[in-house]
């Protein structure tokens, strides 16, 4: 039986919902912190999931047809322009409305066609059906004189960035985030810090754009560096791994430094940890 749409949007709401809530989070957004960034909060990211609540099931449902990449892109594209006006035109979500955008759409590919609803079958699709057309429109940007921070850094940097993420199919998601979320889950049945240690773990791993763009190299070099530490000394399953985390958003708002790139893939490991209970 096909998964509705539906269910499929509410999980990347649900996900998305849940990595804004968690606390504490190094230099990002949290309920009661607004940690490196003086142009949002924990109210300006509610509002903005409010206002994607219709493009998530709308994504998958055109997965359905198995499209090219133009019709998702166009979504993806009235998407922001939502976010925008819904946040005074702050860039809460631009990451996660392509990362899980791609994802729902090829859930629901893979829900038309039948085939079990899994984490990797999920990554896979994406890159298989779009990760071509996804390169290309990289290379095309990046001759352009295209100014996202994210193809901004690229060029400094030769970094890869969300865009080579999503086209090999979300490695570090499936490789980094999602096995620290669930030896956690099993070890403690904790979900919270099942979901921490998945954050630390991607910013040790990942080459953050975002930490390019507010630090540089050496930017994401201390983040990398403190957030290995963290889990070095056995990350949330140490005694006292909350003031350890405290102590790193305080380092990392000292220095201005904030790790969007890795809060976005969090969301995503979320919904991966979840697809195979769609059904
Ligand atoms: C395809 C796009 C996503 C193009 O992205 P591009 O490469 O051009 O870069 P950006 O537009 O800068 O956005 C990329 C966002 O992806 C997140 N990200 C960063 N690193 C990685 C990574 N290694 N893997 C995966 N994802 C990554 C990151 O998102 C977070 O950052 C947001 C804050 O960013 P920004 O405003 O730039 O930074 P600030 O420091 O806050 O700015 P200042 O305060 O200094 O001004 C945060 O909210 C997270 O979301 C990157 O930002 C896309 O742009 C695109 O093409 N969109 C069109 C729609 C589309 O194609 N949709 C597809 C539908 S399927
Ligand atoms: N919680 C958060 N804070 C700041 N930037 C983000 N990008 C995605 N999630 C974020």
């Amino acid at each position: 039986m096909a998964v509705a749409p539906a269910r499929i949007g509410r999980l990347a709401i649900r996900s998305l919902y849940r990595e804004a809530a968690l606390a504490p989070k190094p230099g990002l957004v949290c309920p009661d912190s607004v940690g490196s960034h003086d142009d949002m909060d924990f109210v300006t990211f509610v509002r903005s999931l409010h206002a994607l609540r219709d493009y998530f099931p709308a994504i998958a449902e055109c997965g359905l047809q198995a499209p090219a990449l133009a019709p998702l892109q166009a979504l993806g594209i009235a998407a922001e322009q939502r976010m925008l006006t819904a946040t005074g035109g702050v860039n809460t979500h631009r990451g996660a409305i392509f990362n899980l955008g791609l994802l729902c759409a090829a859930s629901g590919l893979l829900a038309a066609t039948g085939e079990k609803l899994e984490a990797a079958a999920v990554c896979r699709m994406v890159s298989e059906r779009w990760g071509r057309e996804i390169l290309d429109g990289l290379a095309a940007s990046t001759a352009a004189d295209a100014a996202s921070h994210g193809l901004i850094v690229a060029r400094r940097y030769g970094c890869g960035g969300a865009r080579q993420e999503a086209a090999a199919g979300f490695p570090a998601a499936l490789e980094l985030g999602l096995p620290a979320y669930r030896r956690i889950l099993t070890e403690t049945g904790d979900s919270e810090r099942a979901a921490i240690q998945a954050l630390f773990t991607l910013m040790a791993g990942l080459d953050d754009s975002n930490l390019l763009w507010r630090g540089g190299r050496q930017g994401l070099s201390f983040g990398r560096q403190l957030a290995a530490g963290f889990l070095a000394v056995g990350g949330v399953l140490a005694t006292d791994w909350r003031a350890h985390a405290v102590a790193i958003d305080r380092a990392f708002v000292a220095r201005r430094l904030s790790p969007g790139g890795s809060a976005d893939l969090l969301g995503v490991t979320l919904f991966l940890a979840e697809v195979d209970g769609l059904y």
